[in-house]
């Protein structure tokens, strides 16, 4: 099995979602170039076949990310930066989607672009998935060698509080239910997302509840989450009211 998937021509998808991240997609992608790229960083045996395209879905940001994208598809080339716009703000869940359409790897990663998710960590999400031949692999904050760095108690109260309340209800089996950096068969990906309705935040819970319920094999690895340094959270209390709301669907509905 291990061989098998060794000798995989493998291609990683990263799909990047965006609303106003002008000051922070350069250096995005500036890293995962860094990690992936193995004449940069010499990587072991297990990634002589890393490829990669990184698709980033803005929603018309009114910041001018649009215009940094196009000139870093001038600098690292247009097969390794898509450009996947839509008109307007339409979600987080839709984005996803939207991106993976447009996806030619065999697996696909999401990760936000404010570098709250460290693109160093790609590397170990690859290899687990090597080692393991898990349909899925995602970043854990909840575990020993994971965390959060630069929230408020608040937000790390919020956090906590609403994957212990989904735990405790819905048992799936995963530590980090809302955490959104993963990486996925494409296939599996393109199944599970098919049987989602959350458009917001809700949409990372519902993804891996399902994914647990169908009977995937998920494994985590740890990482610790960097507050963003430029721009703000879209996070609002709407959004905690649609998590809310969500948590009762997938209760009565999984
Ligand atoms: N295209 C698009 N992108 C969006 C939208 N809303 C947010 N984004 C992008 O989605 C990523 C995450 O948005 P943030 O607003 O920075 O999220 P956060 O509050 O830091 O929340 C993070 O942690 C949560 C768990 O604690 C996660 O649930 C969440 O997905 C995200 O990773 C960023 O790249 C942001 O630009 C949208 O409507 N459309």
């Amino acid at each position: 099995m291990e061989e098998q998937q060794r000798n995989e021509r493998n291609k990683y998808s990263i799909i990047v979602p965006t609303y106003n991240e002008r000051l922070n997609i350069a250096l995005l992608v500036y890293l995962i170039f860094k990690h992936l790229k193995k004449n940069v960083i010499p990587l072991s045996a297990l990634f002589r076949n890393v490829d990669f395209e990184i698709i980033i879905v803005d929603d018309g940001s009114p910041d001018g990310t649009q215009e940094v994208v196009k000139q870093l598809q001038q600098v690292y080339g247009e097969d390794h930066i898509l450009l996947r716009a839509r008109p307007k703000k339409l979600g987080l869940g839709t984005a996803y989607s939207h991106g993976l359409r447009h996806a030619s790897g065999n697996f696909v990663v999401i990760m936000d672009a404010d570098l709250s998710h460290h693109p160093k960590y790609l590397p170990s999400f690859i290899k687990k998935q090597m080692e393991t031949g898990a349909s899925i692999v995602t970043g854990t904050r909840y575990v020993s060698g994971g965390g959060v760095h630069g929230w408020n108690l608040m937000r790390k109260l919020t956090s906590r509080g609403a994957n212990v309340l989904a735990q405790t209800l819905l048992w799936p089996g995963v530590s980090d239910l809302t955490g959104s950096f993963r990486l996925y068969r494409k296939s599996v990906l393109e199944e599970v997302i098919s049987s989602c309705v959350s458009k917001g935040y809700v949409f990372q819970m519902e993804m891996i509840v399902r994914a647990s319920r169908k009977g995937y094999h998920i494994e985590e690895v740890p990482i610790t989450f960097v507050d963003r340094v430029y721009g703000s959270s879209k996070l609002g209390g709407s959004e905690i009211v649609e998590y809310l709301k969500g948590l009762a669907y997938l209760l009565v509905t999984t």
